[in-house]
């Protein structure tokens, strides 16, 4: 009797696990993917993504602090982001248009922080990136999370008597300012050109400089979301006038230099007396050197874009280690590792003593600081650096692509060049002379190709390599 009650007891429970094993199946959604190498960014961004992730942001927080960039759309997508935090019973603590680092700085006093920017993509790009309360951007771990609940629909509205409500703060830029100030010690004067590219720079950057006594003359520094003086990716081509600028000011040897930001400030591109752009690796290879002398420490991060020139800069005394594309990666190898100084080739820079969040103001007045510590021009130092080959190109690939043709470019890249890629970020292949990289990009609709070779033709080679491999992997999409 008491053998056949427990055998029914069994069944029951068989089918009780059967119908629930099926109904888990059958209520398993598909992950929407979202975040990017650096948060949320799309073309024409729809106020819905938005409305969702302050919805599911509000679901496990009570405030966040949100800032936006200068973008004609940053009000639509601010107020939807703020509709679903709302929703879900978030105070909101609206700091205004700052740049990013001045947000991910703020975000130390709540919970999260939601900073809405496309950085240096085009105006018609807008974005979401969300910074935790030690101002490093969330992890890749923390936006799956996000992506889930928006996936899964698990929201809990809040109702009329707990809703969240609007709170402006306005002391978050003089907050910033002065933590900043407070951890450089520049005494010489300078002579600056800030280039804010009309993006969010434009409220603090120039005003920075001339606090630590520089004489400063600002271009594109008034808030423009069409970015009306120059698009705000700080390369080559984009910052044509303002070289010239810095070279005509200098044919009067006044030893101006240049410092350009992206849309959202988190970066810093430097222009030297000579005119130049600097070479983000020389930058990187010179900054490491100044942190590593200055503060004794042994360890810098970098990512796997990074030149070779570094590592042989640097010495053997210091460990380089190499993360995935993206300052979330850089951020969060910094805090594992205690180190104080990461940055990539890219020209995103975070000073771990300072804080954690890219901040490319505080490094345009790092660039100061390393001037004065070294006692040399900028063009000198960066002449100092050893220097190869590096070519980059970009091949447009649509997004739902990109996965296939890396796979293509795994398989097939092992037999072209005879070695075992390193998957650290897309594919990587060392070989005697140099190496090539080969990457979907986290941000836009493009798959990267880098190389660095030890002479001109060896880098050429590298690279037709690489393009002809991507073409043949897009083309066996078709
Ligand atoms: N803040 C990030 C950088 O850290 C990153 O290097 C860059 C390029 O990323 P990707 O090459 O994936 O497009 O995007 C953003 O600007
Ligand atoms: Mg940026």
């Amino acid at each position: 009797m008491i053998y056949e009650i427990k055998s029914r007891l069994l069944n029951i429970a068989k089918v009780i696990f059967f119908l629930s094993y099926n109904k888990t199946l059958t209520t398993q959604v598909d992950i929407m993917r979202l975040f990017g190498t650096s948060g949320i960014r799309m073309k024409n961004l729809d106020p819905q993504i938005a409305y969702k992730v302050g919805f599911a942001v509000s679901q496990k927080v009570e405030d966040v602090v949100v800032a936006r960039d200068s973008r004609t759309t940053g009000d639509l997508i601010k107020s939807a982001l703020t509709a679903g935090l709302l929703s879900g019973g978030a105070t909101v603590i609206d700091i205004g248009i700052v740049p990013t680092p001045t947000l991910g700085f703020s975000t130390r006093n709540f919970e999260v922080g939601v900073m809405i920017t496309a950085s240096h993509n085009p105006p018609e790009y807008n974005g979401i990136k969300l910074f935790n309360r030690d101002g490093t951007p969330y992890s890749p771990e923390e936006e799956r999370e996000i992506e889930e609940t928006i996936s899964k629909n698990n929201f809990k509205r809040a109702d009329w008597s707990s809703v969240g409500e609007v709170l402006r703060y306005e002391n978050a830029l003089r907050e910033y300012r002065e933590h900043i100030l407070k951890h450089l010690s520049i005494s010489r004067s300078f002579n600056v050109v800030v280039d804010c590219a009309n993006g969010a720079s434009s409220v603090i950057s120039p005003h920075l400089f001339t606090d630590v006594g520089s004489h400063v003359i600002s271009l594109n520094a008034h808030l423009d979301g069409r970015f009306v003086g120059r698009m705000p990716e700080p390369n080559k081509e984009n910052l044509q006038e303002t070289m010239k600028v810095v070279r005509g000011l200098n044919e009067r040897e006044s030893n101006y230099i240049g410092i350009a930001h992206d849309g959202d400030g988190d970066r810093m591109v430097a222009i030297d007396e000579r005119g130049r752009m600097a070479d983000f690796d020389k930058l990187l290879a010179i900054f490491s050197k100044y942190i590593v002398e200055k503060t004794g420490s042994k360890v810098v991060i970098t990512t796997v874009d990074a030149s070779m020139s570094l590592d042989e800069y640097l010495g053997d005394k210091v460990k380089v280690v190499r993360t995935k594309v993206g300052d979330v990666a850089v951020s969060q190898a910094l805090s594992k590792y205690n180190a104080l100084f990461g940055g990539e080739p890219s020209g995103t820079w975070i000073h771990g003593d300072v804080h954690l969040t890219p901040d490319g103001i505080l490094s345009g007045l790092r660039v100061l600081e390393m001037m004065e510590y070294f006692d040399e021009k900028l063009c000198i130092l960066l002449d100092e650096v050893p220097s190869y080959v590096n070519l980059r190109e970009k091949i447009p690939c649509e997004e739902c692509k990109k996965s296939s043709v890396m796979k293509y470019v795994i398989e097939y890249g092992e037999r072209i060049f005879q070695r075992t890629p390193e998957t650290v970020d897309g594919a990587r292949f060392n070989l005697e002379n140099g190496w090539i990289l080969i990457r979907p990009s986290g941000t836009e609709p493009y798959i990267r190709i880098r190389v660095e070779g030890k002479d001109n033709t060896i880098a050429k080679d590298l690279l037709e390599r690489g393009i002809k491999l991507v073409r043949k992997a897009l083309k066996n999409e078709l």
